[in-house]
């Protein structure tokens, strides 16, 4: 069977005055029915451009996005344009103010000409119960309402057309963090109820360990570790990997499995990436041929799949860390 989504080799470029930003190089991903990838890396990776050109909101240079093993329309007009919805960071920024809630939830639905007036309003009371927002809140302003309830909104408004596919783009980083699980929860009840497939964008990775059935990190453009959550989680294999947990306060559980990586240096020029691996120029671990060759994803087993010429090193012999 045909993955629900499968993104083929897609590669993003960014035109600006200093020349052309790599930001996506080359990204193969498959994602099943029901299913969460977290994705993760450093403010810069890529990972805004790769999920705005799923969603169609950037046009990507080459590549291919597959939904049920079907090539989307590059134009992304009509029925298959509702499959994939995405929620935002900043639910704010991407709510025009002066619509009201109830609005704003029935927008989706007039855009697409569905139902009559009467039908749209009921699935927008509907959709806004379901998120949790209650009737006395519809005629209210976006600013008039919290991040958390903002954020439902938004949620809301992605789930009135019935996607297949939601890309979650750092859904809850500029939520309270009293909030943010709540807005977790809801979108996990709402994966197990209708099936969703998730992409799950953030730089946080104990929420991305929370919501994710497999992980995927991102480096300049390209990934570079995928696989089952907790084995990613246990044993990190790429420095890059082993480098954000430790950053994340992982030290410990990152030294029981192989060497130590500190990120010292800054991200490169995305104008001008590094050859062989991209990681090369800040892995304290680089040798000769991580200048040279690019590396391979390579299977470790699982589907843990690690593009990194030194990772076999500590693979076979670590233990993975006990899960927390
Ligand atoms: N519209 C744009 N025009 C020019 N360059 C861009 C544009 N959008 C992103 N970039 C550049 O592309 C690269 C990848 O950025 P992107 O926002 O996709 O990364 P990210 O991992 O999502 O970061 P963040 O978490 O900060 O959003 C960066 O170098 C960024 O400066």
């Amino acid at each position: 069977m045909s993955p629900r989504l499968q993104i083929d080799a897609m590669v993003v470029e960014h035109r600006t005055k200093r020349g052309v930003v790599h930001a996506v190089a080359g990204v193969s991903l498959e994602l099943e029915a029901g299913e969460t990838l977290g994705l993760v890396g450093e403010s810069g990776c890529g990972k805004s451009s790769l999920a705005r050109a799923i969603v169609g909101l950037n046009t990507p240079k080459s590549g291919a996005i597959r939904i049920d093993g079907r090539d989307t329309d590059p134009s992304r007009r009509g029925a298959q344009a509702r499959d994939i919805q995405m929620v935002f960071q900043d639910p704010y920024g991407s709510l025009n103010p002066r619509m009201s809630v109830r609005e704003l939830v029935e927008e989706p639905l007039s855009v697409h000409r569905l139902g009559n007036r009467a039908e749209r309003a009921a699935r927008a009371k509907a959709l806004l119960e379901r998120v949790g927002i209650s009737a006395a809140m519809h005629d209210r302003l976006p600013h008039q309402l919290s991040g958390g309830q903002r954020q439902r909104v938004g949620i809301a408004r992605a789930m009135a057309l019935e996607p297949k596919i939601v890309i979650c783009d750092e859904p809850v980083s500029a939520l309270d963090v009293s909030v943010q699980a709540q807005v977790l929860n809801l979108l996990l009840d709402l994966q197990k109820e209708q099936e969703l497939t998730f992409l799950f964008i953030s730089h946080d990775l104990e929420v991305v360990r929370y919501v994710s059935h497999r992980i995927a990190v991102m480096y300049l453009g390209v990934i570079v570790e995928i696989g089952p959550a907790e084995g990613v989680w246990s044993l990190p294999l790429h420095p890059y990997t082993r480098a954000l947990m430790q950053t994340a306060g992982d030290a410990e559980r990152v030294a029981a499995t192989g060497p130590m990586v500190t990120l010292a240096s800054e991200l490169p020029n995305p104008l001008h990436p590094p050859s062989g691996c991209r990681f090369r120029t800040r892995c304290p671990l680089a040798i000769e041929v991580c200048a040279r060759d690019v590396p391979a994803l390579e299977d470790f087993g699982d589907g843990h799949r690690v593009a990194c010429h030194r990772a076999r090193e500590w693979a076979g012999t670590a233990t993975p860390a006990a899960h927390a």
